[in-house]
């Protein structure tokens, strides 16, 4: 099998403003391999989190092909029907995708959200607190998401995603809204946890510490892979 995670090929993305097209990135390639990771940096507004949606599914690209964890879709084929259900099969199971926004399931405690998505991922549900106390948030375990702030909803989020114990992690800003300080300490359960699985990890960042602990950048002001 191959240890490549995802081969995007020539992807474009392109956004409607009244009726111009605007166009986020054309032409964009780039390969991931088992246990690699790859910090996606750039000003703002230069397409970083609508790469990560395209790279999981929730924005189709208007070009190009892509290949991930042994799936295949191509920009042509709309992610109708079975596309469809391959990109949520992946997002359930192996693909983890920590947002901007970290959207818990505002009904249940932190706790229970992160042990909804390791169910749904079909993984052991004992080791969920203990990801919450690694993230120094296990005492707010029973509370809910409106009851924390951003940065603890945050960790909440990573929290969701390690239980899951994907192939592949997606992460927006995932130390966004941490001082310096907590959000080192979430940076080095994130790469812990993925030098020891050897998970193939994304991130988008202004943060360029934590960038600089990636193996690779690109910049998608300039488009520039190092
Ligand atoms: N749904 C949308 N409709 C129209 N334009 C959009 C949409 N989503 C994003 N854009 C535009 O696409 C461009 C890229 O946005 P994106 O959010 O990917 O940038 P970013 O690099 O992640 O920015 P930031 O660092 O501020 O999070 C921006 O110009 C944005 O306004």
């Amino acid at each position: 099998m191959s240890d490549l995670l995802i081969s995007a090929q020539d992807l474009r993305k392109q956004f409607r403003s009244g009726n111009e097209p605007v166009t986020v990135f054309d032409g964009l390639s780039l390969d991931l391999g088992r246990g690699e990771s790859l910090a996606l940096i750039g000003r703002s507004g230069s397409g970083k989190s609508t790469l990560l949606n395209v790279l999981c599914g929730l924005e189709w690209p208007d070009a190009g092909s892509l290949r991930i964890l042994g799936e295949s879709f191509e920009a042509q084929s709309r992610p109708l029907g079975r596309a469809e259900t391959r990109w949520g099969e992946l997002r359930r199971r192996r693909v983890g995708v920590v947002f901007q926004e970290a959207n818990l399931m505002p009904a249940l405690s932190l706790l229970d959200n992160v042990r909804l998505r390791s169910r749904l991922a079909s993984r052991d549900e004992a080791p969920c607190r203990d990801w919450l106390e690694r993230l120094g948030i296990g005492d707010l375990a029973d509370r809910y998401p409106d009851q924390v702030s951003g940065g603890q909803r945050q960790r909440a989020a990573l929290a969701m995603v390690f239980a899951m114990q994907p192939d592949l992690i997606l992460a927006d800003e995932p130390t966004g809204s941490l001082d310096r300080r907590t959000a080192e300490d979430v940076a080095e359960v994130l790469f812990n946890l993925q030098s020891r699985h050897g998970c193939g990890l994304i991130l988008a960042t202004h943060d360029t510490e934590l960038a600089d602990r990636c193996d690779r950048t690109l910049d998608l002001g300039h488009r520039q892979a190092r």
